[in-house]
C-alpha cells in the first residue's frame, strides 16, 4: 500500500502541496485532477523521491520513500514514473529501449516480455524502428512500455496519453489500464482528461489551493459534484439557483419556470450543445436536434 501522510512540499517558500494525505491499495488506480499549476506533476515527482519533503512521510509498504538528501540515485525498483518528457534513447530501436533494463541472461524471456509489451502499447510494427524518428505519441508509448518492462508494483503516470491521437487513445488506454489491473500494479495518474478517469480509476483526488479538496470515487464525484471545479472536469455545466446542473441534465420541456432564449448552437456529434440566455445568465443544455437562434424554450431538470 502507498501511504502518504501529511505531506508538505515547497520549491521555494510557499508550499505547492500542503498537508496531503491519502492511500493507494495494491492494484488500485488513483486519479489526481486539478487545474493547471495546482501541483499534480509535483506530487508525482515527490512520490517518486525526486525532492525532499518539508514535512510528512511517504511509505510503500514498510519502505519510506526518501528524497535526494537520503538517496544518491533517485527512485526505487518497485516504482516507475513516466514523466511528461520521456527520457528515451533516440539512437536505438523501440524494442531495445523497452528491453534496456531487462536481463540479457534470459534472452528468450526478454524477447517474450518485449513482444508482450509492444502489443500492450500497439507498437509491434515499430519494434525495429529507431526511436529518434518516432512521433511524440509513439515515443510516449515506448516510455510507457519501458516503465512496465521490469514489472513495477506501482506506476506514477503524468498525463500518460496526452501526446497520443484520438484514433489510438481509446484502445491504448484500455490496454494499459487492463494490463495494470491484471498484474495488480497500483497506479497514480495525473490527468486533465476525464476519459482517463471514468471507467478506470477506483478513486479520484481533487487538488485545489495546494490541498486535497475531495477524495472519492469518480462515480460519487460525477453524480454529486460539490464544487464547480469538479463539475467542470466532467463536462459543461450551469449553476442555476445555487445548484450545479450539467448541460446533459437540462431538457427542453413544454412549460417550466425557466424560459431561455437560444443564442448559439454547437454540433457535438450525437447531440447539439445549446447556449442560451436565462434571466441574463448564460446557460448550456444538450438537445437532440439543432434549435434556431432566438428561439424561446422552456428548460427543466428531468
Ligand atoms: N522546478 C520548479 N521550481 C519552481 N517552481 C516549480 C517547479 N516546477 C513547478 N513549479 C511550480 O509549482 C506549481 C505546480 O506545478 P506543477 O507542474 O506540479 O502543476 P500541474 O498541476 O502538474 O500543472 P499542469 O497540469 O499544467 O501540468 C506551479 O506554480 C509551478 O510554477
Amino acid at each position: 500500500m502507498l501511504s502518504v501522510e501529511h505531506l508538505t512540499f515547497s520549491y521555494h517558500k510557499k508550499p505547492v502541496l500542503n498537508d496531503i494525505s491519502f492511500q493507494v491499495q495494491p492494484g488500485e488506480h488513483l486519479a489526481i485532477i486539478g487545474e493547471s499549476g495546482c501541483g499534480k506533476s509535483t506530487l508525482l515527482k515527490v512520490l517518486y523521491g525526486e525532492y525532499d519533503l518539508d514535512d510528512g512521510h511517504i511509505f510503500w509498504k514498510d519502505q519510506e520513500i526518501l528524497g535526494p538528501k537520503f538517496n544518491l540515485v533517485v527512485g526505487y525498483d518497485f516504482m516507475k514514473y513516466v514523466a511528461q518528457e520521456f527520457d528515451l534513447m533516440p539512437f536505438i530501436s523501440v524494442e531495445e529501449n523497452i528491453g534496456k533494463f531487462l536481463s540479457n541472461f534470459y534472452p528468450e524471456e526478454k524477447k517474450e516480455r518485449t513482444a508482450e509489451l509492444l502489443e500492450v502499447v500497439e507498437l509491434t510494427a515499430f519494434a525495429k524502428t529507431k526511436v529518434k524518428i518516432l512521433s511524440g505519441g509513439q515515443k510516449q508509448r515506448v516510455a510507457l512500455a519501458r516503465a512496465l518492462a521490469k514489472q513495477p508494483e506501482i506506476m506514477l503516470l503524468d498525463e500518460p496519453f496526452s501526446h497520443i491521437d484520438n484514433f489510438k487513445k481509446q484502445s491504448l488506454r484500455r490496454n494499459v489500464f487492463k494490463y495494470l489491473k491484471e498484474k495488480n500494479i497500483s497506479c497514480v495518474v495525473a490527468t486533465h482528461d476525464k476519459e482517463d478517469v471514468l471507467g478506470f480509476a477506483d478513486h479520484m483526488i481533487v487538488l485545489n489551493n495546494n490541498k486535497i479538496v475531495e477524495n472519492n470515487s469518480p462515480e460519487k464525484l460525477f453524480k454529486s459534484p460539490k464544487k464547480p471545479l469538479i463539475a467542470s472536469f466532467f463536462g459543461e455545466f450551469n449553476t442555476i439557483a445555487g445548484e450545479i446542473i450539467y448541460a446533459h441534465q437540462l431538457h427542453v420541456v413544454k412549460h417550466s419556470k425557466w424560459q431561455a432564449t437560444v443564442k448559439r448552437v454547437f454540433f457535438k456529434g450525437h447531440f447539439y450543445l445549446i447556449e442560451a440566455e436565462l434571466n441574463n445568465q448564460t446557460i448550456f443544455f444538450e438537445h437532440d436536434t439543432a434549435l434556431n437562434l432566438s428561439d424561446i424554450v422552456f428548460v427543466s431538470v428531468k
